[in-house]
């Protein structure tokens, strides 16, 4: 949880909270921008923005979950009240079954005041009662049967297609796994820049500038933020380019792709250059690096990063890979294709509701395109890998054996002695053996992601 110790919040900070929550629920606004932008220019305190950041986000996350609890107190299921009282009832149910700092009886009185305000007498009156009801009852609600879909689609407030989709793929522990760790709070890592300085010099540098963090006990090139109280962008050692903010998940694409210097690589699909950069440094600033985006401000980013990094091999293009006419004269290809981002949805709270099953199809097909093209850039005898930051088969190994199926130049690689710091079970050391790694999100203690690497025959 987020909320300090000495803080139950002001009431401004709960008022603020509520507000943003109605945009988001009742308006269709993305939590993580509505959050930013009334928070921006608030006059609120650090720990009144982390209260209503964690209110929001929190209610947002938990919604299913928190409207169960909440319907088996209401006459009227939850859907069917009024707008205000419902966020109103969502948010405080939060702070009630999720946060440790607020006592419930502030809880209870505040959300009785918002929906006076808000609402009306008669409302507050049936704030009041089911919140004091939820509170009496808590440990007796008797969810469904422990062993069914609709159970853990609910405990961790879920879309039931997706739970459906990975106990059907990965069973149920695996899928409870990911479940409870898509819930918690997400770890902030660092991937220390090499060619500016090793992990121990940042982690010296993050301690003089008052920032605890300590070298991953996984990855040798990541770095982990235990606390902080400032922003990372004001820091001399993020301003000396001593570091990128990266998922531990995606740090893997460097020793996977394992670009050596003077080679010529192209990176499909690099965003604002998180893997790009990090192939630069592996290259040791040597050789060219072509990185295309269909977004001209990915690329305006990309460049920003490669600068602040002291990256000078990257060329950044913006275009739609899909128009691209390859020719085949590249060392190294990577494709970081869009997806369904299902192994990354605790980084936005809002965005596991956002998904549709039928999206995972469509995906299927633009990625299988995707991968054609980026096939014919490489030369024979080079390397192809392909990754996404989701969890289904669909979208990883299924388009991998489809390009596999119509490419018989080229052959599944190996992958487990590039990522043999990884604790890998059984299986996965099985699979890497085989060219695919798939990171199960929380598995390893990091988010979700899938890699595989071919050779062009
Ligand atoms: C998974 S993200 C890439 C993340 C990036 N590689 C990184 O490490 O930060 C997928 C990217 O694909 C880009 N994209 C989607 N369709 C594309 C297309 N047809 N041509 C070029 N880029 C595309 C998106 O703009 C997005 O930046």
């Amino acid at each position: 949880m987020q909320v300090k110790e000495d803080t139950k919040g002001t009431p401004v900070a709960r008022e603020l909270a509520l507000n943003i929550l109605y945009e988001v629920m009742e308006k269709g606004a993305y939590a993580n921008i509505c959050l930013e932008n009334k928070l921006r220019n608030s006059q609120l305190s650090p720990n009144d923005k982390n209260l209503v950041t964690e209110i929001v986000n929190g209610s947002v996350r938990m919604i299913k979950h928190l409207d169960w609890v909440l319907n088996l107190f209401l006459r009227k299921p939850i859907d069917k009240q009024n707008p205000w009282l419902r966020n109103i009832l969502r948010m405080s149910a939060y702070q009630v079954l999720f946060m440790d700092r607020i006592p419930n009886y502030a809880v209870v009185n505040d959300a009785v005041d918002l929906c006076r305000q808000k609402c009306s007498k008669a409302l507050a009156a049936v704030c009041n009662g089911v919140l004091r009801n939820l509170i009496r009852e808590r440990g007796k609600y008797v969810y469904p049967p422990a062993d069914s879909i609709e159970y853990l689609a609910i405990y961790y407030s879920q879309p039931d297609w997706l739970v459906k989709k990975w106990v059907d793929e990965y069973g149920r522990e695996a899928a409870q796994a990911m479940l409870y760790y898509l819930n918690q709070r997400v770890q902030l890592t660092l991937r220390h820049n090499s060619l500016k300085a090793d992990r121990t010099t940042v982690l010296q540098e993050l301690a003089a500038e008052g920032i605890q963090a300590v070298a991953s006990p996984i990855i040798p090139w990541s770095i982990r933020v235990e606390s902080m109280d400032k922003s990372l962008e004001g820091l001399k050692s993020f301003q000396k380019g001593q570091f990128y903010v990266q998922n531990e998940a995606a740090m893997l694409a460097g020793v996977i792709v394992a670009p050596q210097p003077g080679e010529r690589v192209l990176d499909l699909c690099c965003g604002v250059g998180g893997k790009t950069t990090h192939f630069a440094e592996m290259m040791d600033n040597q050789g060219h690096i072509e990185a295309v985006d269909l977004h001209e401000h990915k690329i305006k980013l990309l460049k920003t990063n490669c600068h602040r990094l002291g990256v000078t091999i990257v060329e950044g293009v913006q275009k739609d890979i899909l128009q691209i006419k390859p020719v085949p004269n590249r060392n190294r290809v990577f494709l970081d294709a869009p997806c369904s981002g299902l192994g990354v949805l605790n980084r936005r709270s809002d965005s596991r509701w956002r998904k549709e099953p039928a999206e995972i199809a469509k995906l299927n097909e633009l990625q299988k395109n995707l991968l054609s093209v980026a096939g014919q850039a490489v030369l024979p005898g080079g390397v192809l890998v392909y990754s996404t930051c989701t969890v289904n088969r669909l979208e990883n190994e299924a388009v991998v054996n489809d390009f596999l199926k119509y490419n018989p130049d080229y052959k599944l690689e190996a992958i487990d002695r590039q990522v043999d710091f990884l604790p890998l079970d059984q299986t996965d050391r099985q699979a890497a053996r085989l060219g695919f790694l798939t990171l199960l999100p929380g598995k390893y203690g990091m988010d979700g992601m899938f890699y595989a690497r071919m050779r062009r025959g």
